[in-house]
């Protein structure tokens, strides 16, 4: 995203202010912060992954209902893939989801030099595994072995660690990183200490990324009414799919909603990202390139 607008970074640290205040009053529990999470993903974050079908109209012309069908068979075909892959190596597809949702992540700070922008990227990802190990290995654990679980979040604490060593040097070092993209940056390392890791989580993927994401999508398209009403519409199939879903694994093991819930929310993330991140970096390219040509 090219410069991001001010009231972005204000609204985010707004709201980690209050999820602060919030939590320390609150206390919630695994279980509150997993019912917390479906909602907030459903109706914040699904709706900036389903922009994506007028981000492939600007890209390619999806002619007719031909093109639209095509797309849309080619995106489920995909996201089908991942998660068929993550039913048959688990552990080896929580690493490489880690791995690329701090790179799909660190486009949050596109415009920023490239230390500063992976620096933002390891802090989303390797911020709440530092600061509250125990917690993430505990969720981790719904979606792989724990063995696997364990090694996971062993690795996010050195990359997160490394991220916020590599932080602090630049800000002291070269004040020119003195930005507002480090100040939303600091704000996600104090975010990601002082909350537990699924309401950090919340904070971050609906506060940050899914507005900035949305409101820059929204901004570059010709048809906003007809782009809103479309993200409207995929969003509620999505989210059909994945109460389906949770209901569907429910019934194999009745009095594990949490589990759940975990598994459908962030392997479906995991399934929907990789297409997901094809197209918002297709379209952040052209977005430069018509940029750098004006
Ligand atoms: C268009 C379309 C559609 C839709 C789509 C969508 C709706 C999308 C979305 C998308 C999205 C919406 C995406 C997202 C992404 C996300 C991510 C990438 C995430 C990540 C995360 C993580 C990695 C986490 C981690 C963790 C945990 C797990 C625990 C705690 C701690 C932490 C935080 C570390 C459909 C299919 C209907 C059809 C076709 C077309
Ligand atoms: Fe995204």
């Amino acid at each position: 995203m090219t410069s991001s607008p001010a009231w972005q970074t204000w609204l985010f640290i707004c709201a980690a202010a209050f999820a602060v205040v919030l939590t320390g009053l609150l206390e919630p529990d695994l279980t509150t912060q997993v019912f917390l999470l479906a909602p907030f993903v459903a109706v914040i974050g699904l709706p900036h992954g389903a922009l994506d079908l007028s981000i492939a109209k600007v890209l390619w012309p999806l002619r007719g209902w031909h093109g639209k069908v095509k797309f849309v068979s080619l995106y489920l075909s995909l996201s089908a893939l991942i998660v068929i892959f993550w039913i048959l190596f688990p552990s080896a597809s929580l690493f490489a989801f880690l791995i690329y949702s701090a790179v799909h992540f660190s486009g949050d700070w596109s415009d920023s030099p490239t230390a500063l922008r992976w620096c933002g990227g390891a802090a989303t990802i390797g911020g709440p595994a530092l600061f509250h190990q125990g917690d993430v290995a505990h969720i981790f654990g719904y979606l792989v072995p724990e063995s696997a679980a364990n090694l996971a979040t062993s690795c996010l604490v050195i990359a997160g660690g490394t991220a916020l060593v590599i932080f602090v040097a630049m800000l002291i070092l070269q004040p020119t990183t003195r930005t507002r993209a480090a100040a939303e940056q600091a704000a996600i390392w104090l975010a990601a200490g002082l909350l537990v890791p699924l309401v950090y989580f919340i904070v971050y993927f609906c506060v940050l990324h899914s507005v900035r994401h949305t409101v820059a999508t929204i901004e570059s398209l010709k048809d906003r009414k007809d782009a809103l009403l479309t993200a409207g519409f995929l969003s509620a199939i999505t989210a059909l799919m994945a109460v389906s879903s949770i209901l569907f694994l429910d019934s194999f093991k009745a009095g594990l909603i949490v589990e759940s819930i975990s598994q459908t929310v962030f392997i479906g993330l995991a399934a929907l990202t990789i297409p997901h991140m094809i197209l918002v970096d297709r379209f952040q390219r052209r977005s430069h390139h018509l940029a750098e040509a004006l």
